[in-house]
């Protein structure tokens, strides 16, 4: 029987900021793809990172390699997302802004473009079959491509922020951080805030970012990813943290993603913490629930009983989740919902 803490976490409505699509793949779903492409020779454990293991941040960017190997074809792409989706619905999650990196592949012939249908795609018929998620979408910028295909990719989400009914809402910044430099993708940046898609940055993942997180800071983003080190205590500074304060700009935090890639020593001494206590808009988030052998529940979970907060507290940290999406569309409805689960959750 399900203890009655996972169940209280797993019921607890909940809002997922930060998902990265290849990252958030199944052991079930990779299994289906391996069937599929057994020439390649993957087997489970090149695609994620079980409990207690640790990898380098850069070993973790080799994993995301792999998967892209086994997701390669519009089928492939179709298959995981609404997989991902449907995962995140049963893990309790009311409102999912999924992100990924459109990807073209020579081989079978996949655009770019087609990538991106092929998500909208999944998000319309999780909708019509009834799967109980609102979902969003975010086009990712690996800022390992360069300034061109930055400004390439801001043109791409633009097109489909504008033709999809507003399910693509905005523009990520991600990929290996210790590669290539923010200042050269501010061109692209500032156009997708001017055209008026949300940004949500990867921000100071990495220690001694502090010039490009200043840059970045300046745009200003709507979200934060991470931002491990933007604090003085970890070598950020308090100029810094007034940029992010001034703002009330939102961090998406991912506390088993951070420790298993090593950024962050121990789940005690994640940064949550100072931003929590500070009454800092925090949202706890999954980052690569599949890589990472987690999933939101679990997360929230961990963050309580690393910090001793209540369920009381968790319940409140989901709720004000809400006010950090991108879907203002949908914010009196999902404060709507909460208000109708919460006696359920609290006779548990
Ligand atoms: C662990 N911390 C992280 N830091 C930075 N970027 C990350 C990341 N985790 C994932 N990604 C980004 O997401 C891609 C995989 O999903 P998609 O193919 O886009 O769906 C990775 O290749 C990387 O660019
Ligand atoms: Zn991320």
């Amino acid at each position: 029987m399900e203890k009655e803490a996972d169940l209280f976490y797993r019921q607890l409505p909940k809002v997922e900021l930060h998902a990265h699509l290849n990252g958030s793949v199944s052991l079930s779903t990779i299994e289906k793809l391996v069937a599929r492409k057994p020439h390649l020779n993957i087997e489970h454990g090149m695609t994620a990172i079980r409990s207690g293991q640790r990898r380098t941040l850069d070993e973790c960017f080799q994993v995301f390699k792999v998967i892209h190997q086994l997701v390669d074809t519009e089928e492939d792409i179709l298959m995981v997302a609404k997989d991902v989706i449907r995962e995140f619905a049963a893990d309790g999650v009311k409102y999912l802004e999924l992100r990924s990196t459109p990807r073209k592949e020579k081989t079978t012939g996949m655009t770019k473009r087609r990538y991106v249908e092929t998500v909208i795609e999944a998000i319309r018929q999780c909708k019509n079959e009834g799967v109980d998620i609102e979902v969003r979408f975010l086009v990712a910028v690996d800022r390992r491509n360069g300034a061109e295909v930055a400004m390439e990719t801001v043109k791409l989400a633009e097109d489909f922020m504008l033709s999809t009914d507003g399910l693509v809402v905005g523009l990520d910044l991600s990929g290996d951080p210790t590669v290539g430099h923010g200042r050269d993708l501010l061109p692209a940046l500032q156009k997708a805030k001017n055209c008026g898609l949300k940004l949500s940055l990867h921000l100071s993942e990495v220690p001694s970012q502090a010039d490009e997180s200043e840059l970045l800071l300046n745009i200003p983003p709507d979200r934060i990813g991470h931002g491990t080190f933007l604090h003085p205590e970890v070598g950020g500074s308090q100029s810094l943290v007034d940029k992010v304060r001034k703002h009330n700009t939102p961090l998406e935090l991912c506390l088993t993603s951070n420790v298993k890639g090593q950024t962050v020593s121990s789940y005690s001494q994640h940064h949550f913490l100072y931003w929590y206590q500070m009454g800092h808009p925090s949202v706890i988030c999954t980052d690569d629930k599949g890589v990472f052998c987690t999933d939101l529940s679990k997360e929230y979970q961990l963050a309580a009983s690393t910090f001793n907060l209540s369920q009381e507290d968790m319940w409140t940290l989901s709720q004000k989740a809400i006010d950090c999406t991108f879907a203002p569309d949908l914010k009196q409805q999902l404060h709507q919902k909460w208000l109708e689960l919460r006696p359920t959750l609290f006779q548990l």
